[in-house]
């Protein structure tokens, strides 16, 4: 379903008739970078490698570069609006802006983190927004005792794994301009909540918000009736997007060597995988693919798509293929 959509992004053939969207190709969208006023120089460039992220610098350059400046127009371009409603409102008018929210949806291991992280430190570089933050949803995650309550450990990463209230209520504090607003924290290590601890976002000029689900609409209240979803609030989307047997085996790529790495700790909940052959493991991976990440992508995620303002359409080898871009 996800390889050949109706209008999958820069498909060959062009449609003549309108579409709500702009196809480019990667060669099209990479020429946008001539017309990005803040290149990066090679001392930056060693700087985001240093991010720890394995990724190639002709992709920063070719995608990320025009991706930085795209969102900058978008955030100068709705500091216009604020203004002109400012003076439509009169003495009702805001004092301030709100920070920009941008939502980054996609499968588990399709690499949002890596993509977030990456426009964390390129939005940052721009004098109108130095300050960007980067919120996922897994803090918002329930905790494991609460998963195991409800019968849902199998359904991590589903919509109804998640305190979906909570999140929408963080979401829609940061854009109400609360001075600070926190969130809960996840930690990959023990597979849970870690109690007592929140990340506090104060007032940034930007917010990151990354995660399966920040495109899902809401579930319907008791009463039946439409509630507010958390991507009602956001400025702009980014769905990151591949053939889900590329992102199968990204995530066992991830597995193996998390298990070389993290897993090693003997406190990590996934420990036990480092004792066992690396088949042994990776069959337990693929299992979790199959029957968890992989449904739910099909499932509950790549349905998103339609609703993100740009997808990012990658290759089996991470490198971007083809962009879907809203039109306005
Ligand atoms: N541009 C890239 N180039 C090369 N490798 C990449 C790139 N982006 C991500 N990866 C690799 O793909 C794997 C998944 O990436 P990442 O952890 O960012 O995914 P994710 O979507 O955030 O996953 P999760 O939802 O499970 O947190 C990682 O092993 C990462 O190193
Ligand atoms: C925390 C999530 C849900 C999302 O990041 C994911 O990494 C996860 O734990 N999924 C459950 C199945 C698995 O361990 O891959």
């Amino acid at each position: 379903m996800l390889s050949s959509p109706p209008s999958a992004p820069g498909q060959p053939h062009r449609r003549t008739e309108p579409t709500p969207y702009v196809d480019l190709t990667r060669a099209e969208w990479s020429a946008l970078r001539d017309k990005t006023p803040l290149p990066l120089t090679a001392e930056e460039l060693e700087r985001l490698r240093g991010l720890g992220d394995v990724i190639d610098l002709d992709e920063v350059r070719d995608i990320y570069l025009p991706l930085s400046r795209l969102l900058n127009l978008y955030v100068n371009a709705t500091d216009d609006l604020r203004g002109s409603l400012n003076t439509f409102l009169g003495e009702q008018g805001t004092q301030h802006g709100t920070p920009f929210v941008i939502g980054v949806a996609g499968s588990v291991a399709v690499g949002k983190s890596t993509v977030s992280r990456l426009l964390r430190a390129m939005l940052a570089r721009w004098p109108e927004h130095p300050r960007v933050e980067l919120v996922t949803t897994d803090g918002f995650l329930l905790p494991l005792k609460e998963l195991k309550a409800r019968g849902l450990t199998s359904r991590k990463g589903f919509p109804e794994s998640y305190d979906r209230r909570a999140l929408t209520r963080f979401v829609a504090d940061v854009k109400a301009g609360k001075e600070e607003v926190t969130a809960p924290v996840y930690s990959h290590l023990v597979y849970d909540i870690v109690p007592d601890q929140r990340l506090t976002v104060r007032r940034p000029d930007i917010l990151i918000v990354e995660g399966l689900n920040v495109l899902q609409p809401a579930l319907p209240g008791k009463d039946g009736r439409t509630r507010v979803g958390l991507a009602d609030y956001f400025d702009f989307s980014v769905y990151v997007d591949a053939r889900p047997e590329d992102v199968e085996g990204w995530y066992l790529n991830r597995f193996k060597k998390l298990r070389q790495t993290a897993f090693q700790n003997p406190d990590s909940y996934f420990h036990r995988h480092t004792l066992v052959s690396e088949e042994e493991a990776l069959e337990y991976a693929r299992t979790m693919w199959h029957t968890v990440n992989k449904p739910n992508l099909l499932q509950n995620v790549a349905p998103t798509r339609g609703r993100a303002t740009l997808v990012l359409r990658k290759g089996p080898d991470h490198k971007v293929q083809r962009l879907r871009l809203r039109k306005l």
